[in-house]
């Protein structure tokens, strides 16, 4: 049995007397961990800790050590590839092929970031563009913030954990890292590999807690300078408004289209967009959850997506062969199949799956939907897709933008105008032409415009949100 807790300065807080929670596998309800839960004292030494490391420890690291921290990190986790998927497929209940990859993106994200860390570059300024500056040089450099505090949720506990940690770290931050509790046992280890790759005691401090108890004080504590959040819509507007001064990137959800034009690829996008709406059981920011089909082509469409959608094999998420696993846990799955049966009874119809087995639920096509129903208008966070006929592209841009979220969105058709003017007028943070919405690499910017968030990511960006520009300006001749 593995018991985890909190790890301030390097120090383990694990003392039996601690308040216990425990990690079960969704699938098997198996008991994983035992988490020795944070208390207010341990926040309040983490925030402190990593605020003096930062003024000891990281403000005098040269560029080429963190680079180098960050690229042993990421060789420490190829060879822990295997215990670190089969953890997040525990934690987590992902299907192993999705945790792997999980873990691929993660060392490519400590890579990105370690080449970025010697590259954070500033600019020397015209300083004569302006009347009356002349003789004057001006410099404009990039400087870490201080201490930042990295919220993350249970989808990708890896990948969007790193996607805070490594661009901080190499930007020359310190960090408080806390985790979702529903999955901290990846984040424990991942702390404990940045150890072993030579980050110092304290740069890194993780609390093992609820968002209430450990997340909404770390959120409002002063000596945090910005907070990196990754989750839902209300937990991101709750951060929104209590973060005060600081700096804030608010990564949240998304009902994100997918638009088929009548000259499109069809078998391509069929197959892509099983992956699209069911990997992890559609518990992806930007999972395909709306997919507008060309009237021309709706129904060959539909009849090749059932097929793909039906050879899906549902099971034990350790399991090689398994496409399908549990959801989170069980409530979430009965709230998912509430939405299912809350717009059939408003005239939709289930035209594949809908059938709910403990924590599973069966992946899911339904048509006939209207734009008022839960399953169109908010994030289904479930393997839950609607198929939509349209006719024209005007009509298919408004039903695309039709939304509270913008985060991304995949445009289907062989004509590369037509491709970049939907693009253009798509209200996204990103549009991806002839991919499905929820492609993402780890070195574009990504994040969303609308309810869909603040800020971006993509290690390079997210190190420019991490950072504040410096101006120096010099006089270099007293006499004029
Ligand atoms: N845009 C993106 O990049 C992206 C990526 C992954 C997930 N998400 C979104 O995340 C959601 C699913 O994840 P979840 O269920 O873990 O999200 P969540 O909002 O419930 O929790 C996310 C994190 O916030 C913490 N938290 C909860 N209440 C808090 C509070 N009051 N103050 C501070 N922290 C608090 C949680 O403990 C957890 O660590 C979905 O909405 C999904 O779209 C977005
Ligand atoms: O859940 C949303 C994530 O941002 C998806 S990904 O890990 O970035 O692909």
């Amino acid at each position: 049995m593995i018991k985890i807790g909190s790890i301030i300065d390097g120090q383990e807080r694990i003392e039996d007397n601690r308040e216990t929670t425990a990690v079960h596998n969704p699938f098997d309800n198996e008991k994983v961990a035992e988490l020795k839960l944070a208390t207010e004292k341990d926040l309040e030494d983490a925030v402190t800790i990593s605020f003096e490391k930062f003024h000891s420890e990281m403000k005098a690291m040269p560029a080429h050590e963190r680079a180098d921290i960050l690229r042993k990190t990421a060789d420490l986790l190829v060879e822990k590839t295997e215990d670190f998927a089969t953890i997040i497929s525990k934690e987590a209940g992902k299907p192993i092929k999705y945790s792997r990859g999980e873990v691929g993106r993660s060392i490519q994200v400590l890579r990105f970031a370690s080449e970025l860390a010697k590259n954070i570059t500033g600019e020397v300024l015209p300083m004569d563009a302006a009347i009356g500056g002349e003789h004057r040089m001006g410099l404009v450099k990039r400087e870490p913030l201080g201490v930042v505090g990295a919220i993350t949720p249970f989808n990708f506990p890896l990948n969007l954990s790193l996607h805070k940690l490594a661009p901080a770290l190499a930007a020359g931050n310190t960090v408080v890292f806390k985790p979702a509790e529903k999955t901290p046992i990846s984040a424990h280890m991942l702390v404990e590999l940045f150890q072993e790759a030579g980050l110092p005691n304290g740069v890194i401090n993780l609390l093992i807690g609820t968002g209430e108890e450990v997340g909404s004080p770390l959120v409002t504590h002063d000596k945090v300078h910005k907070i990196s959040f990754t989750g839902s819509l209300p937990v991101g507007k709750k951060i929104r408004e209590t973060a005060g001064f600081k700096k804030v990137t608010l990564e949240l959800g998304s009902n994100s289209p997918n638009l088929l034009f009548e000259d499109a690829n069809i078998d391509y996008a069929t197959t892509e967009l099983v992956k699209g709406a069911f990997a992890f059981s559609g518990q992806v920011c930007i999972s395909a959850q709306r997919i507008y089909v060309h009237r021309e082509i709706y129904d060959e469409f539909l009849e090749s997506y059932s097929k793909k959608t039906e050879a899906l094999q549902i099971g034990d998420p350790i399991s090689e062969e398994t496409d399908i696993g549990p959801m989170i846990n069980e409530e979430e799955a009965k709230r998912a199949k509430q939405w299912i049966d809350d717009a059939v009874d408003k005239g939709a119809v289930v035209a594949v799956g809908g059938e709910r087995n403990g924590p599973i639920l069966s992946p899911t096509i339904m048509t006939d939907v209207d734009k008022n129903m839960k399953i169109i208008a908010q994030e289904v966070f479930a393997p839950i897709v609607s198929v939509i006929p349209f006719n024209t592209e005007e009509e298919v841009i408004q039903y695309s933008n039709d939304s509270i979220y913008g985060l991304q969105a995949g445009v289907f058709t062989k004509d590369i105008n037509r491709a970049l003017r939907v693009a253009d007028r798509l209200e996204m943070g990103g549009v991806w032409i002839n991919e499905i919405s929820t492609y993402r690499q780890d070195n574009h910017p990504y994040g969303g415009v609308k309810q869909s968030g603040v800020g971006r990511e993509g290690v390079k960006y997210a190190i420019e949100d991490m950072t504040e520009m410096k101006f120096i300006g010099i006089k270099i001749d007293q006499n004029n």
